[in-house]
């Protein structure tokens, strides 16, 4: 028998993360305990229900730049090794609570030095929270693993040596580099040395590009970076026409992203407050799958949006009309997707993924 799809069952499906910042998924009341902890009197709230509340407000800004202003109070919380342990641990604890099981989880290691720690050290404290998370989680009968993406903020100087800061990880738990931060003005070509070393390494990066500007961004993100997955990509349908009859044209870009199977990191309730889409029965996550895209479902920041990646699913089925089989196909397209060895994404496809989605489908 076909598992219902409400929550509780969402909660059970196996799921798969690519696109989570750690300083975006902290738990409200663990905000409020490490501010007091560390003399940090700027909250906006005090209480953990009441910065719930604040932060969900203060991020349904519609502007990408407003958004982004909240990160100053989950960022000055995350200033010593303690804070960052902590959010990280947590951080892996509830997404293996949510069902996921794998995760690529991101920040910025240069927002982070404020208190006199090294890039490394940063590093370090995170990937040990890391761990710590997914033995407690496993102690609880939930396995997940957790991969870590480093940063560089866009309007910043600092890419090159994140990406290398990325490379010399790589073998402890870090498995990819980024770019985020107010897109406009800052096209990632600025950053094209970064990019550039990561391929000289052999080494995997995504770009944040495509959600608050539009085709010229993903251009740039794939070709002159040559990025391996696309952050959002959302605006990739401005290279879409829809006919009256329902008809649907590709750009040559479209038809670029689509032949070459490049992910589309896909965050449908960010996009909804930072104003990238105008409500989730606009968001062409739907148009994009129907048209084979390589479509993911991913939670952006779930402090922010107030959602884990069950409700993103159910906001999408509820929105969409999905059934488990069409989760199943954006799960494993995010597997697929994932920067960690083929063998090792294959693994988690055939014995965690499948046998998974084969238990609700029935
Ligand atoms: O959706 C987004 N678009 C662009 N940048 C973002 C988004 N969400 C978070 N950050 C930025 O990434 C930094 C590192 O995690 C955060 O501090 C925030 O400034
Ligand atoms: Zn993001």
């Amino acid at each position: 028998m076909t598992a219902p799809l409400d929550l509780d069952y969402l909660r059970r499906a196996p799921k798969v993360l690519l696109h989570d910042h750690l300083d975006g998924g902290l738990r409200p009341g663990t905000v409020a305990e490490l501010a007091a902890e560390c003399g940090y009197t700027e909250l906006p709230a005090e209480t953990a229900d009441e910065l719930a509340t604040w932060f969900r407000e203060a991020a349904d800004s519609g502007s990408l730049e407003l958004y982004l202003e909240t990160f100053a109070h989950t960022v000055a919380v995350m200033q010593t090794p303690v804070g960052l342990r902590r959010v990280a641990r947590e951080c892996a604890e509830d997404l293996a609570a949510d069902g996921v099981v794998y995760a690529e989880v991101r920040f910025a290691p240069e927002q982070h030095l404020e208190s006199g720690l090294s890039l490394d050290e940063v590093v370090e404290h995170v990937l040990a929270g890391f761990r710590e998370g997914e033995e407690s989680a496993r102690a609880q009968g939930r396995e997940i693993r957790i991969g870590c993406l480093l940063t560089a903020m866009r309007h910043a100087a600092r890419s090159r040596e994140i990406a290398e800061l990325t490379v010399r990880f790589r073998d402890r738990g870090v498995v990819g580099f980024d770019i985020a931060g107010a897109e406009a003005g800052y096209p990632p070509s600025r950053h094209l040395d970064a990019f550039e070393y990561m391929r000289t390494c052999n080494a995997h990066f995504t770009i944040h590009a495509g959600e608050a500007f539009g085709l010229p961004s993903i251009h740039e993100a794939i070709a002159f970076c040559g990025t391996d997955r696309l952050g959002h990509g959302v605006r990739i349908t401005d290279d879409i026409t829809v006919g009256p009859d329902g008809e649907m044209t590709l750009g040559l870009l479209a038809n670029y992203v689509r032949d070459k199977r490049i992910p589309l990191e896909l965050c449908p309730s960010s996009n909804v407050q930072t104003g990238a889409v105008a409500n989730l029965e606009e968001h062409p996550f739907d148009l994009l799958a129907r048209l084979r895209f390589r479509v993911t479902v991913n939670t952006d920041n779930r402090l922010m949006s107030d959602t884990t990646m069950s409700r993103e699913m159910l906001a999408l089925v509820n929105t969409f009309g999905y059934g488990w089989s069409d989760l199943e196909r954006f799960t494993i397209n995010a597997m697929k997707s994932a920067f960690i060895p083929f063998d090792q994404r294959l693994a988690l496809i055939d014995e965690v993924i499948k046998p998974g989605y084969a238990v609700l489908i029935g």
